[in-house]
């Protein structure tokens, strides 16, 4: 599904993998692992390139449209499976059908409530279920996620992120919560000064093997 062979990736100016070697297989649900600025999010990047048309897309900026409600920014997930015309009207009057759909991924998401609210008006943890919403709705096979719940507390965060790996055969999430990490992923990475420093299945690994990661 992902493929690397010994590969540069990085930034104009500056490299933060110089020899990149990767596989990840469809079926995977990978979480990536690592230190703040070890590569998490420049990892996601590269995969994203792989596979752009497959690929439902959650990036640590939620990149929300503030002054839209939670239907409107859920609906953009899907803009490109329809007709611009269609979408124009769905924008400016949802049908039924469509509010209906919407409205049960606000609710399952915990945004009951909301669906016509502006995302200006919602708290962070609401805005990034809206963007975790807007994910699912693109209905895409792969997740890849950068942080998706990371404003949302220990509880909420397990249950959401249980859901949105079950929407998505492959997945790539990058998570600082090394425990969420071992309950939802069949996989870690982990990265650190450039390199996979770790790459095992959950089930083989503990706590204890994911700090070493960080120290
Ligand atoms: N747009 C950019 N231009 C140049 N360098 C960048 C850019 N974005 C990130 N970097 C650098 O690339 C390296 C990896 O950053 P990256 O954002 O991939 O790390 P991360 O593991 O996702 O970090 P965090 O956990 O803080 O989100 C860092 O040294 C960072 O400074």
């Amino acid at each position: 599904m992902f493929q690397f062979e010994q590969a540069r990736l990085g930034h104009p100016g500056q490299a933060v993998f110089e020899n990149l070697t990767l596989h990840i297989a469809r079926g995977e649900q990978v979480a990536l692992l690592g230190p703040s600025g070890s590569g998490k999010s420049t990892l996601l990047a590269a995969l994203r390139e792989q596979q752009a048309d497959s690929v439902a897309w959650c990036p640590q900026s939620a990149d929300l449209v503030p002054m839209l409600s939670v239907f409107h920014n859920i609906y953009m997930g899907a803009l490109d499976r329809q007709h611009s015309l269609t979408n124009l009207r769905n924008l400016i009057w949802p049908t039924r059908a469509q509010k209906h759909a919407i409205g049960e991924l606000a609710d399952s998401l915990g945004l009951t409530d909301k669906l016509f609210t502006s995302v200006d008006r919602l708290s962070g943890g609401q805005a990034q279920r809206v963007a975790l919403g807007r994910a699912i709705y693109s209905q895409r096979q792969v997740l890849l996620a950068d942080e998706p719940v990371s404003s949302v507390d220990e509880h909420h965060g397990l249950t959401l992120l249980q859901q949105l790996l079950g929407r998505h055969d492959t997945a790539v999430v990058a998570l600082h919560d090394r425990s969420l990490a071992l309950q939802c992923c069949s996989r870690v990475i982990g990265l650190r000064d450039g390199i996979i420093a770790l790459d095992a299945p959950c089930q083989s690994l503990t706590l204890a093997d994911l700090d070493a990661l960080y120290q």
